[in-house]
């Protein structure tokens, strides 16, 4: 491959990564890993400047904000680190420091609190505003959800400007506590505390944040107007001053062993904390230094941040079984004699396949070394083979599906072994859990067992199905009341209307996320243009590289994929950008103003209101003459009464997503008279 094409093809790895990572809290790989594929990506990059490309992940910072939240540009970009992972990382990067400036280097050594950073605003005293850093230049206005976090200050003592950084986190117990909540109630687990934490801040309802046991320590003074600190250990203690929760244990040091020393007892005393650490970050001390040395457009030249080592634990591999995806490709996994690993028992590890099973010579009934990637994915770093004992037994891929029985195939220059049968169950099943997923079509109430059993009872063979089924079918099936069909089938109605970039993430096309489906919908805005795009066309897109494009192509080439297409659309599912003022959904409530009031079965307050809004429809808050309608949920107080009192028109949701589903104004009055 030439160096211009694995320029291209790092950037997508990357920023396939960085969505994973910083949007849907969900990494694929370990950090190691990722800043493997960084470190190439730079190299390659120095040595041939004339092909970096302007949109390179490398200098920037994190990902791009999510459009849920207001966007604000940050006074002071909110920068990331460099990393270090050894004693030798720390001692050239001393060197670097002690190159730069003349006199004595002071360092002050700090937690790496394992969190999500956000930026703090003040003015006269009061707390006005709080962001994520997004991509360091821009991020989301979160101000509602950290005024619920307890130990942020509302009020301070300085009256002018104030801006702070810090880590908003978890406690290891309240985690503990969190996820015990969760499995009593037959809830998903959140797989660490920062997960839980990123997830709890981006919520959409800040009373749901509210709930959550959310912490911060401040770290840095941003700005502030009058200043005369020489130190950043002043500006801490200042900090701590004005009432905020500073950062605890930092120390300063005058020469880098003392800190290499340092770092060591934390590595290995950190399970001591009551939060998890995933490293330590060294900054030099003296403010004026700093300004002398500068940032690179990624990260501050006076700062570094040693990331630990993963935590590794041994166990023993009981059995190797293999599980079909969504393309039909084959995985291994080991299932592995449980172990406590960063918080959680992990009983599995996947082993990707055949040809990593082989390098790593893993064998049934090895003793190995397991740690988590990321802190989230479990992995087998090695086998110990001093303890092998002769039991061990050899593992073949199957050559056979284990789902349809048809003949296993791997192709030439593919790592994996794949059962391509399109009518493979495994497959189809799971590329239906993908479809309904939150970040694709976000069909509440289709969890794996139903979907196990529409399928299973042949009810549906594919997703368009899911569009066709009716109520007598689903209320037959096994623990499936009057009510929990109503509401399915009401989720499934629903999401017809979803945005465009939902449908194409469904739709499950390799390499392309969420982030992929929603560069597409932008820029085509209707699914029979991207299906008719170029290979060249999408290249052409920002932030869509040449793996990204060819797998597009190739998904809409495939007859199976054309026809399924058609067959969604016949059932009346949106296959156009909404937010594109010029589209075609029909502004059947132009005009009207709305009323929602209580609680409804399955629609969640803001899905309505976007589901009237991008009809046209304006949502007031209270009951008038002038209400065209009250959509009332259950404990629907004084607004109903005002209404019947009023005459003014009352319906429940069942009417209001068949109103949703009407093509024009004259028919949605129709049935509203
Ligand atoms: N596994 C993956 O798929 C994947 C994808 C993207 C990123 N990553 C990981 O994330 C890293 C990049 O993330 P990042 O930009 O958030 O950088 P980082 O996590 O390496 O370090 C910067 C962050 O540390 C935090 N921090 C905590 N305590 C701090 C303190 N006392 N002082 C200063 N900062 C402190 C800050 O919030 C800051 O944003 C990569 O190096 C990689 O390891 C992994
Ligand atoms: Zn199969």
């Amino acid at each position: 491959m030439n160096v211009e094409n694995r320029i291209s093809e790092l950037i997508d790895l990357i920023n396939y990564h960085n969505d994973k990572y910083y949007n849907e809290d969900t990494p694929e790989i370990s950090d190691y890993e990722y800043d493997n594929l960084m470190k190439e990506l730079i190299k390659l990059e120095e040595e041939n400047p004339k092909l970096k490309r302007v949109d390179s992940p490398s200098s920037r910072v994190g990902g791009k904000p999510l459009d849920k939240f207001e966007q604000v540009v940050h006074k002071i970009p909110m920068l990331s680190l460099a990393n270090a992972y050894s004693a030798q990382d720390l001692r050239d990067f001393d060197k670097r420091v002690r190159d730069m400036v003349e006199d004595e280097v002071e360092y002050v050594v700090e937690f790496k609190i394992d969190g999500l950073s956000v930026g703090l605003t003040y003015n006269n005293g009061l707390f006005e505003k709080g962001a994520t850093r997004g991509d360091g230049i821009v991020g989301e206005d979160i101000s509602q959800n950290l005024k619920t976090v307890k130990s942020i200050p509302l009020r301070i003592k300085d009256q002018e400007e104030v801006v702070v950084r810090g880590e908003v986190f978890i406690s290891k117990d309240d985690f503990k506590k969190v996820n015990e909540q969760q499995e009593k109630q037959g809830l998903q687990l959140f797989a660490n505390p920062r997960n839980l934490a990123a997830g709890s801040l981006r919520q959409l309802d800040p009373k749901l944040t509210a709930k959550r046991p959310l912490d911060i320590f401040i770290f840095n003074l941003e700005y502030v107007q009058n200043t005369d600190f020489k130190n950043h250990s002043e500006a801490l203690d200042y900090l701590k001053e004005l009432g905020f929760k500073v950062s605890p244990n930092y120390k300063v040091y005058n020469n880098i062993q003392d800190v290499i020393d340092h770092i060591k007892y934390w590595t290995d005393n950190r399970g001591e904390l009551g939060f998890e650490i995933d490293g330590m970050v060294i900054k030099v001390n003296n403010l004026a230094q700093r300004e002398t040395m500068g940032y690179t457009a990624k990260s501050p030249r006076w700062a570094i941040a040693y990331k630990f080592p993963a935590e590794q634990k041994k166990t023993k591999i009981l059995d190797i079984i293999v599980e079909v995806g969504r393309t039909g490709t084959i995985t291994p996994t080991a299932v592995l004699e449980p172990v406590r690993l960063a918080g959680t028992s992990v009983s599995r590890a996947t082993l990707h396949n055949e040809d990593y099973i082989r390098e790593k010579d893993i064998k049934i009934n090895d003793t190995v070394l397991v740690q988590k990637a990321g802190d989230i994915i479990p992995q087998v770093v090695e086998v110990i083979k001093e303890e092998r004992t002769g039991d061990e037994i050899d593992f073949e891929m199957p050559k056979k599906c284990p789902v349809c029985s048809e003949p296993t195939v791997r192709l030439e220059g593919e790592s994996a072994v794949k059962c391509i049968n399109i009518s493979c169950p495994a497959q189809i099943r799971r590329g239906i859990i993908h479809f309904v997923s939150r970040d694709a079509m976000n069909i509440d109430g289709l969890g794996e067992s139903i979907i196990t059993l529409l399928l299973d009872k042949g009810l549906i063979k594919d997703i368009a199905d899911l569009y066709t089924l009716n109520k007598d079918e689903v209320v037959k099936l096994d623990r499936m009341g009057e009510k929990s069909a109503n509401n399915l089938l009401n989720s499934i109605e629903k999401s017809k209307s979803n945005d465009l970039w939902r449908l194409i993430n469904g739709l499950g096309i390799k390499f392309v996320g969420t982030k992929g489906a929603k560069i597409l919908a932008n820029n085509f805005k209707d699914l029979d243009l991207i299906m008719s795009a170029s290979n060249e066309e999408l290249v052409n897109l920002e932030e869509f590289g040449g793996i990204m494009a060819n797998s597009v192509v190739k998904f809409f080439q495939e007859e199976k994929n054309i026809k399924l297409i058609e067959k969604l659309k016949s059932c009346g599912v949106n296959t156009k950008s909404i937010q594109d003022e010029s589209s075609d959904i029909a502004k059947i409530f132009e005009g009207m103003k709305i009323v929602l009031t209580g609680t409804l079965p399955t629609l969640k307050r803001n899905d309505a209101k976007e589901m009237i809004e991008s009809r046209g429809g304006k949502v007031t808050s209270s009951v008038s003459k002038s209400t065209t309608f009250v959509l009332a949920g259950e404990e629907a107080g004084s607004k109903l009464t005002k209404a019947n009192d009023l005459g003014v028109k009352v319906i429940d949701e069942d009417k209001f997503i068949q109103l949703t589903g009407l093509k024009s104004k004259e028919e949605v009055k129709n049935e509203l008279k």
